[in-house]
């Protein structure tokens, strides 16, 4: 018989003690690319000046400031031009008063020479040029060190990477950074019923979901998701299959098998450990939980209820907090938000509701805070209504009933954050 008056922990307590638990994994050296999303494990400085030379910004002519400062149409300047500089091509270093040095943009500017005249400006001359405009001194010039200096802080330790600081990092020169790296995340889904997508399905048996909405939820969180799939309900089986995958595990996500079953495999296998704890969350759904470690290492092991929703809010509520911890990602949890609810909900007493919605976009004109619509029902295996939900709603677990017109508290969950 299941315990009733089994104590439940706090959806808080439960958060808290998993990451108490854990610490960021330690630095790795990445290659830019790899480091997308990741978060910097040092501070990085500039290793060279930005600009580093002075350089044109535009197609022109190099020339002296003070040999073409009284340009007009009606009294255009006449210089030589003795040479050109292509971008890559610093063959001309300096250059006298009167003359003209035929500059495409990025190329070095020539020593003596104090501003760039663009071709609009000028009859476009090869061995001597026309120029009708005059620049301002300076004008055109890009100056060495303008943007960065050698010595600049870059990057911050604990900056996330994104587009813009890994193309500053390569402008540079640097090719790596060092980064907390990916988590690598085991995911095992138990249930003799389960059967992968693609093959037969017979009368009873019920295509294995959850390993698949794991595992894009891992990569999402940016670590690496190794999905195993199906393990039948049969404990050494099980643990066969854990041990087998640990060699390349910073932590393992199971579904299924923790509630009050009699084949209820992963708590069958591990709580003979003694290193997982089994027991109930005050949550709808998520209530069955699991979480320790196994294995030489110590690995953190998340052991997820099976029913889909209750998979998919026990990732969002505990293992993705958990791997944006590993990854030193803050903040841990997703934002809330506060939105004006449509339709009025009911909830049992003593466990928190997560209920799946549908958020509108932002405060408009004519309302001051988002709506949310609840979606579907709260049974904790409706997967068609999870998948058009954009949203949790929560009430708190010693709130029975939302009003419509009320304001809640939401989580969206398609949000970067
Ligand atoms: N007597 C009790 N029974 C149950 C309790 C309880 O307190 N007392 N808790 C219920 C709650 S709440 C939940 S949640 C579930 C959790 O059960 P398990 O974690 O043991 O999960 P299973 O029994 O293996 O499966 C439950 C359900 O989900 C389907 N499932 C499982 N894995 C997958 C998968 N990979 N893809 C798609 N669907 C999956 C499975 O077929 C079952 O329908 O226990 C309640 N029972
Ligand atoms: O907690 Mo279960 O997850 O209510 O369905």
């Amino acid at each position: 018989m299941g315990d009733p008056l089994q104590t439940l922990r706090s959806v808080t307590e439960h958060q808290t003690e998993i990451l108490d638990s854990l610490r960021p994994l330690p630095p790795y050296e990445q290659p830019l690319l790899d480091a997308l999303g990741l978060v910097a494990a040092a501070d990085v400085y500039s290793p060279i000046a930005l600009p580093s030379f002075d350089n044109s910004a535009m197609d022109g002519y190099a020339v002296c400031f003070d040999d073409v400062a009284s340009a007009t149409d009606e009294h255009p300047v006449h210089l030589p031009v003795v040479g050109e500089i292509g971008a890559g091509q610093a063959r001309i270093l300096a250059m006298s008063p009167g003359t003209a040095v035929k500059i495409m943009t990025g190329a070095p500017v020539p020593a003596g020479a104090d501003a760039v005249v663009p071709y609009e400006w000028t009859d476009r001359g090869v061995a001597q040029v026309v120029i009708a405009r005059a620049p301002e001194e300076g004008q055109h010039v890009r100056s060495a060190g303008e943007d960065v200096t050698e010595g600049d802080l870059l990057i911050e330790d604990g900056t996330v990477l994104g587009p813009r600081q890994l193309g500053l990092l390569a402008s540079v020169g640097l090719a790596t950074v060092v980064v907390r790296p990916r988590p690598r995340v085991v995911i095992l889904s138990t249930g003799s019923e389960l059967r992968d997508p693609g093959s037969p399905r017979g009368h009873d048996s019920v295509y294995d979901g959850n390993s698949y909405m794991l595992a894009a939820a891992v990569r999402r969180a940016g670590a690496i998701a190794y999905r195993v799939g199906i393990v039948p309900d049969e404990p050494k089986l099980f643990l066969d299959a854990l041990n087998d995958q640990l060699v390349r595990a910073d932590a393992v996500i199971t579904s299924g098998g923790v509630s009050m079953g009699d084949f209820d495999v992963v708590k069958e296998a591990l709580s003979p450990l003694g290193t997982v704890w089994f027991g109930g969350v005050a949550m709808q759904p998520g209530k069955p939980q699991g979480f320790g470690v196994v294995g030489e290492d110590a690995t953190p092991i998340f052991t997820l209820p099976g029913n889909p929703v209750s998979s998919f809010i026990s990732f969002e509520m505990f293992v993705l907090p958990a791997l944006r911890r590993m990854m030193g990602r803050l903040p841990y949890t997703r934002p809330t938000v506060a939105a004006t609810l449509t339709h009025a909900v009911s909830s049992p007493p003593g466990r928190a509701q997560y209920l799946r919605g549908e958020l509108s976009d932002g405060p408009t004109e004519r309302q001051a805070r988002p709506m949310v619509s609840p979606v579907g029902g709260p049974g904790s295996h409706l997967v068609g209504d999870l998948a058009q939900a954009n949203a949790l709603i929560v009430v708190p677990s010693e709130t029975t009933s939302v009003a419509a017109g009320e304001t809640v508290t939401v989580v969206p969950l398609e949000q970067e954050f």
